[in-house]
């Protein structure tokens, strides 16, 4: 997959951090209590998109919630630390926000789009509407003609024509649906997105289009992603470093390009070599993308 936008030469991991995670360990405190991210540490810099990559259930949506302390019970964070470089404020202990503040640190600095997004829409609502609304709870200044240019903007955007601010969600695609979510996870412009298989449900053209989408946004827009996936062949062609999650641990954590060559850790090569695309000679169509221009850690 080629991108429209330049590449950066920058390796990703000289850029300034956005967010710290350190020994992140979650529990679920059933009645056997289940360790599911086991001390888990990464580090996501400004513009880079990071892949989270295993086999389902491994732990990466539970770490995704616990980042976002968007967990519930019986799940608790058990040990750790979550920091947020602020581009302004400097370092907040994302661990240690009380209510108010959560609430206006989520989606105006760190938006998800969760698995399935595209379904959480309001079926009774214009996606107008839900765009103004969200602007409205969390930007109260601005004007309605504002609102109304800026749910514009996002949509364009992401390739959604913005005469479908008057359409409900039964109106628009799957693949403008889950477009839609994406904007309104860009909506306030946050300086973290984590998309948990922000695509999976999509046929492959539309899924392609909304990744190139995402790349050419993040080129624009500097964002980091944290981009969750078990699909490693397609992290492998839009992610910088790749994270491989397996039983609850982060058991390697490397460039794209690296990983690709040269694995370390037993499982990530039984990951690799379960994706026949990676290992025969159509391996070199899956590192013509960005990912494969000039970021050596
Ligand atoms: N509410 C819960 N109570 C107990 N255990 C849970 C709960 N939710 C998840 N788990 C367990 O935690 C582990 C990690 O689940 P998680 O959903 O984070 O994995 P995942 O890697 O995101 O999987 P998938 O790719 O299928 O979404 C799994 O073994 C799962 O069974």
């Amino acid at each position: 997959m080629t991108t429209t936008a330049e590449p950066t030469t920058e390796p990703v991991t000289t850029r300034r951090p956005v967010l710290t995670v350190t020994d992140l360990t979650v529990v679920y405190e059933t009645e056997q209590p289940f360790t599911a991210v086991r001390s888990a540490s990464l580090q996501l810099h400004r513009g880079e998109i990071l892949g989270l990559a295993g086999e389902s259930g491994c732990g990466k949506t539970t770490l995704a919630y616990a980042v976002n302390r968007l967990h519930q019970p019986p799940a608790r964070i058990a040990s750790g630390s979550v920091v947020f470089h602020d581009r302004e404020a400097g370092d907040i202990d994302l661990l240690g926000l009380k209510d108010e503040a959560l609430r206006t640190f989520r989606w105006s600095q760190l938006s998800m789009v969760f698995q399935g997004a595209m379904n959480s829409l309001n079926p009774v609502r214009t996606i107008g509407y839900q765009l103004d609304d969200t602007l409205k709870a969390h930007v109260p200044p601005m004007t309605r003609a504002q609102r109304k240019e800026r749910s514009a903007e996002v949509l364009t955007r992401v390739g959604v024509d913005p005469v479908r601010l008057r359409s409900y969600p039964h109106e628009l695609s799957g693949g403008m649906r889950q477009r839609t979510m994406i904007a309104m996870a860009m909506l306030l412009q946050p300086q973290i997105m984590i998309m948990d298989e922000p695509t999976t449900a999509l046929d492959v053209v539309v899924q392609r289009e909304i990744l190139r989408e995402i790349l050419r946004l993040r080129d624009e827009l500097d964002f980091a992603v944290l981009f969750i996936t078990h699909d490693l062949p397609l992290l492998l062609e839009i992610a910088d470093r790749i994270a491989v999650m397996y039983r609850g641990e982060i058991v390697e954590l490397e460039t794209a390009q690296r990983l690709h060559a040269a694995a370390q850790h037993p499982y990530t090569r039984k990951l690799l070599g379960s994706f026949p695309s990676l290992t025969g000679e159509r391996s070199d169509f899956v590192r013509s993308g960005r990912a494969d221009e000039g970021f050596s850690a």
